[in-house]
């Protein structure tokens, strides 16, 4: 049967839909969608990158919507360790990359390290999501993250209660400088038009685009520095993460890294598989506290040395949503 399932996991990627969910629940003889997370654990794990620790995990969760989204570890030799995707941070932003409302149920193969259970806060209704560690045995029950993590610091000691967490719809205004603005925003290194790299403009104009769409959906409260960041593969497909900040800052996830995920998400970088980028957008704020564009310049050159980076600024406003 775990066979069965691997093939399936496999077969279907990062998300199930509701309905192909209820089949597998009935293939499988599972009775509910939570006993379906545990069961998926071991696929999950199979589409792990840990290509530094060799350790793979696996988190499985269960959206608002009725959805599964599946999440990984994610390693970058050649690159500080402080780049990796840990599995819960991949679900919650593959989540994110499909517009999913909330995640109530997860199950992963190890402990969620604090980290995690930091980066968790920032859901709304975080103390009550349900948590099963897999590597427990047979006998482990879901518990709450609250049981995890008592006494947390998280949004409501930063933000009023009313402000969007993450997963809830966010506006940012982000209205882009023309090119000669971005040009002297960026100490004229980052405008100008044309393409680079053999790569067509349709492409470079969609990752403009794609960027800053993803930047306006940014979780950036902290900051309220909201960036964007996509990226293109050698056939002209074009994938898409916002930033998403926590309150404790450190577990906070680049938009880069969440790039990464949407491009996974849609079956990229697989096993024995490179990042196969071709060039890349960064949209961030003109002088932002917050910039990403140096970590993002980093990461390329060792992950994809090829593919050219466009950064494009927007002024600032007041007040992201
Ligand atoms: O909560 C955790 C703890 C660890 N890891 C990953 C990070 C790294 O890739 C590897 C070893 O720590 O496991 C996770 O994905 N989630
Ligand atoms: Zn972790």
């Amino acid at each position: 049967m775990e066979e069965e399932t691997l093939r399936e996991t496999a077969e279907m990627g990062f998300v199930i839909e509701a309905e192909a969910a209820a089949a597998m629940m009935t293939e499988l003889g599972v009775a509910s969608a939570p006993e379906l997370l545990a069961t998926l654990v071991p696929a999950a794990q199979r589409l792990a990158r840990p290509t530094i620790s060799n350790f793979p995990v696996g988190a499985v969760g269960l959206g608002t919507s009725g959805r599964i989204y599946i999440g990984v570890n994610v390693e970058f030799p050649g690159l500080p360790l402080h780049h990796s995707i840990h599995a819960e941070q991949f679900l919650i932003t593959n989540a994110a990359v499909h517009g999913e409302a909330g995640i109530r149920c997860i199950a992963v193969s190890s402990a969620p390290c604090g980290h995690c259970r930091q980066f968790l806060q920032e859901l709304r209704g975080a103390a009550e999501i349900q948590i099963l560690v897999t590597s427990d045995g047979p006998g482990s029950a879901f518990r709450s993250l609250s049981s995890f993590l008592p006494r947390p610091f998280g949004p409501p000691d930063l933000l009023h209660k009313d402000h969007p967490l993450l997963l809830e719809p966010h506006y940012n205004k982000i209205a882009l400088l023309d090119g000669d603005e971005e040009a002297e925003a960026a100490g004229g290194g980052g405008g100008g038009g044309g393409t680079c790299n053999g790569i067509g403009g349709g492409v470079e104009a969609r990752l403009r685009v794609e960027a800053e769409g993803a930047a306006r959906a940014a979780h950036a409260p902290y900051s309220k520095c909201p960036a964007g960041f996509a990226v293109a593969d050698g056939r002209g497909r074009v994938y898409a993460g916002s930033y998403e900040e926590s309150a404790a800052y450190n577990p906070s996830l680049g938009p880069v890294q969440a790039a990464v995920v949407a491009y996974m998400a849609a079956g990229g970088g697989g096993a024995g598989k490179g990042f196969e980028f071709v060039a890349a957008a960064l949209v961030e704020a003109e002088g932002a506290v917050v910039s990403h564009e140096a970590t993002a310049r980093i990461f390329l050159a060792a992950v994809a040395p090829r593919a050219h980076l466009k950064v494009y600024r927007f002024r600032s406003s007041a007040d992201p949503a």
